[in-house]
């Protein structure tokens, strides 16, 4: 039999509803306690597998991951609208999906990442010193994407942000129209593929003339950045970039693999990182004492004389620790990218069938009580290491998961990692985070929750980012 879940009616299998528009991954995470951490249900036959405990997705993602890297065929997106061959999309066993994460990994890994730094700490100072000149309660996230985005843009293709940016409005205008036509119950044809064959001109086939349309204009606006590049390598004026590298050492491979490799940084790295830092400040906010405990370690290794550097990070521990726990508390991408099953396969006697959509619930994981006793609390110290902890072994580490799994682990992790590591040790060295306060000066508790979505972080709440000396501020000039 499939893996037990919850109830599903014959031909029509779990009513859509059981599934809730928002945070579904808490309603996945119950299922987990009620039937196993494998659990299954199908929707018009298509079955779906949620994975809700570490043993399990590393036995079945990581352990078996020539059966488990596939991606589920979403019709309007991968068909209509022809992202198929995309890198999150293409399947594993399709040859570009190879060369895709070979080219990718060749700029995003360990030792190229290091030739980033520093790029990566211009962009981190630029970073703070627009947060000491612009600090509105929520002006902190406004400064945090301007970041990420700026260093993201130069390392795909060596462009400098500029006000009122035309490439990047595009590119996310695209990232919006591709998460339109991933949106889970929105089109008929996902569930009834046939009506891809339904000729569009026809009465109900709206849904075919859109995902063309919209696939120019991805096409479109994907390109254009990669097009500026590419003139600069021809000018000889390229900054070193991920585009300006493959156009010197991949000339031979089709342009739009590279094009879409180049918007693959763009689209996994922005809201991610920024989604992370911002739980970042959130938690900064919250639990002061975390806060000062990370500062002074900062402290400890610059003498307060100084910003912190790529260098310094394997010597910051406990912020190190902070960094796990925004990766938990926070999880980012609560979902994972869902994978699918190549083939029919067996998991502790349960049927796992060919086509399968894996849905590995991160988000449940991080969140598990017996894993990480009371989850909703900020705690970097649980992952202490035993010695520290009172013989107490420190549970899963969120830098080996949150990353998702097997041949689709995220590229990007070692740069994500860098930037993130950066970014709070020199916000720490200059700024204190502090609830808001009203005009009495009480201090208000933030009104947030966590958005739902491919990536998740807290809505819009508001916090101080006031610098902690004379001293620390002159750090930036
Ligand atoms: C905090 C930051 C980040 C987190 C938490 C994160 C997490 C993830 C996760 C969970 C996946 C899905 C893996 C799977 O399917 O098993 C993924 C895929 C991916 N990520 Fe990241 N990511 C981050 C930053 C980045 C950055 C900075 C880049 C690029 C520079 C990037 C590029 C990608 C790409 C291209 C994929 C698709 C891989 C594939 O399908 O083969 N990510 N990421």
């Amino acid at each position: 039999p499939p893996p037990p879940g919850p109830p599903c009616r014959p031909l029509l299998g779990l009513d859509p509803k059981l599934i809730p528009p928002s945070a579904p991954w808490k309603r996945f995470a119950e299922w987990g306690t009620k039937y196993g951490p494998v659990s299954s249900f199908h929707i018009l036959g298509q079955r779906s597998i949620v994975i809700n405990s570490f043993a399990a997705a590393g036995e079945l993602l990581n352990k078996r991951a020539s059966v488990y890297s596939e991606r589920p065929l979403r019709q309007m997106l991968d068909v209509v609208m022809d992202r198929g061959s995309a890198v999150f999309n293409v399947t594993a066993s399709d040859e570009r999906h190879k060369v895709y994460r070979r080219i990718l990994h060749g700029t995003l890994n360990q030792r190229s990442v290091a030739s980033f730094h520093p790029m990566l700490e211009q962009e981190s100072r630029a970073f703070v010193k627009r947060l000491a000149n612009d600090v509105g309660p929520q002006k902190f996230e406004e400064h945090v994407r301007h970041n990420v985005i700026s260093v993201i843009m130069r390392i795909a293709f060596g462009y400098s942000m500029q006000e009122g940016d035309t490439f990047v409005a595009g590119i996310q205008n695209a990232v919006r129209l591709s998460s339109l036509g991933a949106t889970p119950g929105r089109w008929l044809v996902d569930y009834l593929p046939i009506l891809r064959f339904v000729p569009s001109w026809f009465p109900g086939a709206e849904f075919k003339r859109l995902g063309w349309e919209w696939k120019k204009v991805i096409d479109d606006q994907l390109y254009r950045p990669f097009q500026w590049t590419k003139d600069r390598v021809a000018e000889g004026k390229a900054e070193q970039s991920f585009t300006a590298t493959q156009l010197h050492e991949n000339a031979h491979l089709p342009e739009h693999w590279l094009v879409k490799c180049a918007a693959a940084i763009y689209i996994g790295g922005a809201d991610t990182t920024a989604s992370a830092m911002i739980c970042f400040f959130l938690a900064m906010s919250l639990y002061p004492d975390v806060q000062q405990k990370a500062q002074a370690e900062v402290d400890a290794i610059t003498g307060g004389e100084r910003l912190p550097t790529c260098k310094d990070i394997p010597q910051l521990k406990y912020l190190r620790r902070v960094m796990q726990e925004v990766l938990r508390w926070g999880t980012v991408v609560p979902l994972a990218i869902p994978h699918a099953a190549l083939r029919d396969d067996e998991y502790n006697g349960y049927r796992i069938e060919k086509g399968a959509t894996i849905f590995p619930n991160l988000w449940g994981m991080f969140h598990d009580p017996e894993v990480y006793p009371s989850p909703d609390t900020f705690d970097p110290d649980r992952f202490a290491p035993e010695a520290e902890n009172a013989g107490v072994s420190p549970p899963p580490d969120p830098l080996d998961w949150a990353f998702g799994f097997g041949k689709r682990i995220c590229p990007g992790l070692h740069f994500a990692q860098t930037s993130l590591f950066l970014n709070m040790a020199s916000v720490l060295s200059v700024f204190d985070i502090s609830k808001e306060r009203d005009s009495t000066g009480a201090e208000l508790e933030p009104n947030f929750e966590f958005t739902t979505g491919i990536t998740s972080t807290a809505t819009a709440f508001g916090c101080t980012v006031k610098p902690r000396s004379p001293e620390s501020l002159s750090l930036i000039a």
